[in-house]
């Protein structure tokens, strides 16, 4: 049964029968997808085909016209959930972009969740788990007084997972994180994903178009594609997917080459 609090043993995000459309235009058609606790799961798929949708109703930022949602066994579409802020205070979200506030130092954007969940938290305890987040994202203590304009693109990254870390969350939902990186600040923030992962045993739902961030860290890959999940599996199996955009994906040219680049398993 379905309550509001969180369920230890359910799984970290299971949806069911989902449907989503603007207007005419139907985005998804029965998608079901199970998100284990603790994993990595890649979300891939063509353009357009609802990944940032599908992020957004599990993150109750849009109602979907149909299905279910649970997040952490909270039925996440119920009033209860709405209402108690539960999901959003065991979720962190790193969406394209970074969405700092502008106006706002690094050290200011992380309190910002702290203080709007738990308003009673001195100030002084607010800056330390702030300055803690922000060196557990691979920041130096002195990006914490600087805007995000005085940032380098990776910098601003690593200060919205410091955001998004600010609460302790159990799931880290990321939109494209290594989007506009080079190749090896993509590298050194897949491997800060990796460690922040491990350490706080966190499960990581993690949008992306970067195969080498698919063959590097996630321990599953849900596609989307035809309006639903096609498949959710290792990536070995999901490789072997008779679908024609898997087989482009994963088969064309750059997926060959991140193939050919993966960490070989110890
Ligand atoms: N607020 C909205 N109003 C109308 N249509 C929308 C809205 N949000 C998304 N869509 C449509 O839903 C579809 C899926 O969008 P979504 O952003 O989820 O795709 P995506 O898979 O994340 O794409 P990309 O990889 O390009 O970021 C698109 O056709 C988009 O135009």
């Amino acid at each position: 049964m379905v309550s509001a609090a969180i369920d230890e043993q359910a799984p970290a995000i299971r949806v069911r029968s989902l449907v989503n459309a603007f207007g005419d235009q139907v985005v998804h058609q029965d998608l079901d997808l199970e998100v284990r606790r603790g994993e990595i799961i890649g979300v891939v798929g063509g353009s357009g085909t609802g990944k940032s949708v599908l992020m957004r109703a599990i993150l109750g930022l849009r109602t979907p016209q149909g299905g279910e949602i649970e997040v952490l066994g909270v039925d996440a579409l119920s009033d209860a959930a709405r209402d108690t802020g539960l999901i959003q205070r065991n979720t962190g979200v790193l969406f394209q972009g970074g969405a700092l506030f502008s106006s706002l130092t690094v050290a200011e954007n992380v309190s910002v969740p702290l203080k709007e969940h738990y308003p009673g938290l001195p100030p002084d305890m607010v800056h330390d788990l702030a300055m803690l987040k922000i060196r557990m994202s691979g920041l130096g203590e002195d990006a914490g007084g600087k805007l995000p304009s005085q940032l380098s693109g990776g910098m601003r990254k690593r200060a919205g997972i410091a955001r998004a870390l600010a609460l302790d969350p159990a799931l880290l939902f990321l939109d494209e994180p290594t989007a506009g990186l080079d190749p090896i600040g993509a590298a050194a923030f897949d491997e800060l994903i990796r460690t922040l992962q491990r350490a706080l045993g966190l499960t990581v739902f993690l949008i992306t178009h970067d195969l080498d961030t698919l063959y590097s860290i996630c321990d599953r890959v849900a596609v989307l594609a035809d309006r639903r999940v096609l498949v959710a599996a290792p990536l070995p199996e999901v490789e072997r997917f008779d679908h024609p955009w898997v087989q482009e994906y994963f088969h064309g040219p750059r997926g060959r080459a991140a193939q050919a680049a993966k960490p070989k398993e110890a």
